[in-house]
């Protein structure tokens, strides 16, 4: 199979457990909640996305013929040494396109690798990390993983819900909109009154990372 990414970089990992950790990013074209063009965001099912994910004309995006010439791109993009390589597969969706064979040759380049989904399909198995991030009004069916990253605020999240699930960490994050401080303040709230939650700033953003 091909793989249509938008953008392909070296960077630190901005949110969640793994923040600070250098990461190759791959953003996979396409998401199921939102088109990607601003006339749709009303209609979405996931109105706050903070990324461009339509097409493959980002840095270090292409159309990558089968999951030898990605996994090269990825290996590449590292640079020098083999040791704790680490990739995060995000996009856009990145379930829509990940599959066996992207899994493997991942891992046989000696890749730990993570995902940042949606949840609302099924995450390859193969993945050694799982960061599931709900959307209101979405069907979340991957229930269980490493990482459980809520955008808040949220309206119409059932919080109770999502805490029967079963990941290993509950992170909440700032929702990244005009409201700014406002958003800062619901998450910290969020924080305080909950202690099996811990907060996630998007720390590449402070930073000016990519
Ligand atoms: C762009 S999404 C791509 C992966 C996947 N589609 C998902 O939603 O998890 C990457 C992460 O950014 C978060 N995110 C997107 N827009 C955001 C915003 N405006 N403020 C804070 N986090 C945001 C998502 O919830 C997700 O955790
Ligand atoms: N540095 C950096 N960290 C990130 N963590 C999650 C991101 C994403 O867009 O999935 C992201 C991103 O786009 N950049
Ligand atoms: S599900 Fe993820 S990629 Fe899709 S629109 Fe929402 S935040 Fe963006
Ligand atoms: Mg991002």
């Amino acid at each position: 199979m091909s793989y249509a990414v938008k953008e392909l970089f070296l960077t630190l990992q901005g949110e969640g457990f793994h923040a600070g950790r250098r990461a190759v990013f791959v953003r996979f074209a396409g998401c199921n909640l939102w088109s990607g063009r601003e006339e749709d965001r009303a209609t979405a099912i996931c109105k706050f996305c903070d990324t461009d994910f339509v097409g493959m004309d980002g840095g270090g995006g292409a159309r990558f013929a089968d999951a030898g010439a990605l996994a090269a791109a990825v290996v590449e993009a590292w640079g020098q040494g083999a040791e704790r390589r680490f990739v995060v597969l995000t996009g856009g969706e990145p379930m829509l396109q990940v599959d066996d064979a992207i899994v493997h040759a991942l891992h046989d380049a000696g890749f730990t690798i993570a995902i940042e989904s949606n949840g609302t399909l099924p995450v390859h198995p193969g993945i050694d990390w799982v960061c599931i991030s709900p959307k209101a009004g979405s069907e979340v069916v991957q229930r269980s993983g490493d990482e459980l990253k809520l955008v808040w605020p949220q309206p119409g999240t059932d919080v109770a819900e999502i805490e029967r699930w079963d990941f290993r960490h509950f992170l909440v994050q700032p929702l990244d909109d005009a409201a700014g401080q406002a958003n800062w303040d619901a998450a910290t709230a969020f924080a305080m009154e909950r202690p099996k939650w811990r907060l996630s700033l998007q720390t590449h953003k402070l930073l000016g990372l990519r």
